[in-house]
């Protein structure tokens, strides 16, 4: 169902297309962030991407927000239209409505409802369907949404901000601040694009960390915040749950509540908080398809180990700690190299006097 024969036009209006999606990162779960450009005459008449919590989705914002008649337009979209009427209708249906006269698709939909589905109804009405248009940049941006019908858990971040050595904080536990003001603020924008961030409750204790995303203009944009607490020992007056009014909070814990929490903090009681499959599930039932895990070693060290980190974004700044500092990853009990896991490089970026390195996990 792939083309080869796209043009220089449709890839142009698909990278828009990408670039909308992008928009809605961290706001749409559990629907995936999707992004749609209406074209008439090789001009833009409508841009849409997925609204906040999911709907409307893409299709729908643009031709609700065009300027003229979609009648006979190209619609690009970064992934296939839904052929379901979830809690609103189909979008297949209104594009056929729309009578545009062709779809662009960068990503099929694996969700079983619309799988292949959205294309064969928009052909069955006679529009022209090609997918495959920048299918592996479009798969990058839904890999949340993909994760979460495929492998059962959501897409996991690593943020780690560390000396030049590798260390995340000094002996005595002091780490405010190991990186610059450039990197921390890459750090927030990340923060933006995910439905949540997830600490243990070592970095919990030591830091009393906010969590919240403080960029201009996007500080309605912090995600939910989840803290790893086997013992339920997260302070009443800790930042966390001192905000949890406003920002939702999550504490997972094995223990029942015995504190008094204010009720908007959400308190989860497993069996067994160690197994991040089942954690992994009960995120998924919470909406989550892309968490960011902003540590400690310990919490990441777990992550590690069950091979879940799939994109690490590595802050290093020019400091040297030395050996007695925490370093950023615990010990892994290797027996020998080839069980080493590797991180392929994707990105270096300087920022200032610190540089990110962004890899991702090999399969
Ligand atoms: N520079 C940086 O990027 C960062 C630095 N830090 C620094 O790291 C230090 C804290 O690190 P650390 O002590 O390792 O704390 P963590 O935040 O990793 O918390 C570890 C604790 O989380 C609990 N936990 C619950 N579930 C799990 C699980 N599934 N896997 C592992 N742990 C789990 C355990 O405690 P229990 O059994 O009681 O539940 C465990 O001891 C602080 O000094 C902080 O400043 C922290 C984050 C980022
Ligand atoms: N020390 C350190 C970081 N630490 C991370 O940021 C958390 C504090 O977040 P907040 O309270 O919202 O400012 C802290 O608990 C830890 O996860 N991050 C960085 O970018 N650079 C740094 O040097
Ligand atoms: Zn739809």
């Amino acid at each position: 169902m792939t083309h080869e024969s796209f043009t220089d036009i449709d890839y142009g209006f698909m990278k828009h297309a990408l670039s909308l999606s992008k928009r809605g990162l961290g706001t749409t779960a559990p629907n995936p962030s999707v992004g749609c450009v209406l074209v008439k005459n090789n001009h833009v008449i409508g841009q849409g991407w997925t609204q906040p919590g999911g709907r409307p989705h893409a299709e729908i914002h643009a031709l609700t927000s065009a300027v003229s008649s979609p009648d006979g337009a190209t619609a690009y979209v970064t992934l296939e239209p839904c052929a379901h009427k979830g809690q609103s209708g189909a979008c297949t249906d209104a594009l056929i409505q729309a009578n545009v006269k062709r779809v662009i698709i960068a990503s099929l939909d694996p969700n079983p409802q619309v799988n292949g589905k959205g294309i064969e109804d928009l052909k069955a009405a006679g529009i022209a369907v090609l997918s495959g248009c920048m299918k592996e940049e479009a798969d990058k941006i839904h890999r949340g949404f993909f994760f979460s019908l495929q492998k059962n858990r959501p897409l996991y971040t690593a943020k780690i901000a560390s000396s030049l050595d590798g260390k995340i904080a000094l002996q005595c536990g002091e780490s405010k601040w190991i990186t610059n003001d450039q990197s921390r603020m890459r750090g927030h924008s990340l923060r933006a694009n995910h439905d949540a961030i997830l600490i243990g409750i070592g970095t919990a204790l030591a830091d009393n960390p906010s969590l919240t995303c403080r960029l201009k203009g996007l500080e309605n944009q912090s995600p939910k915040r989840i803290v790893m607490d086997r013992q339920l020992r997260i302070p009443i007056t800790s930042e966390l749950v001192l905000s949890a009014e406003k920002i939702p909070t999550y504490i997972f814990t094995e223990v029942s509540n015995s504190k008094d929490y204010p009720p908007s903090v959400n308190i989860i009681t497993l069996n067994n908080i160690k197994d991040l499959k089942e954690v992994s599930r009960v995120f998924l039932s919470l909406g989550l398809t892309r968490v960011l895990i902003e540590g400690g070693a310990t919490l990441l060290s777990a992550f590690i180990e069950e091979d879940f980190v799939d994109d690490i974004y590595w802050f290093r700044s020019n400091q040297v700690i030395g050996a007695d500092g925490l370093s950023a990853i615990r010990s892994l009990a290797l027996r020998q190299l080839s069980d080493a896991k590797r991180y392929k490089l994707q990105e270096l970026l300087p920022l200032g006097t610190d540089i990110l390195e962004r890899r991702t996990r090999r399969r």
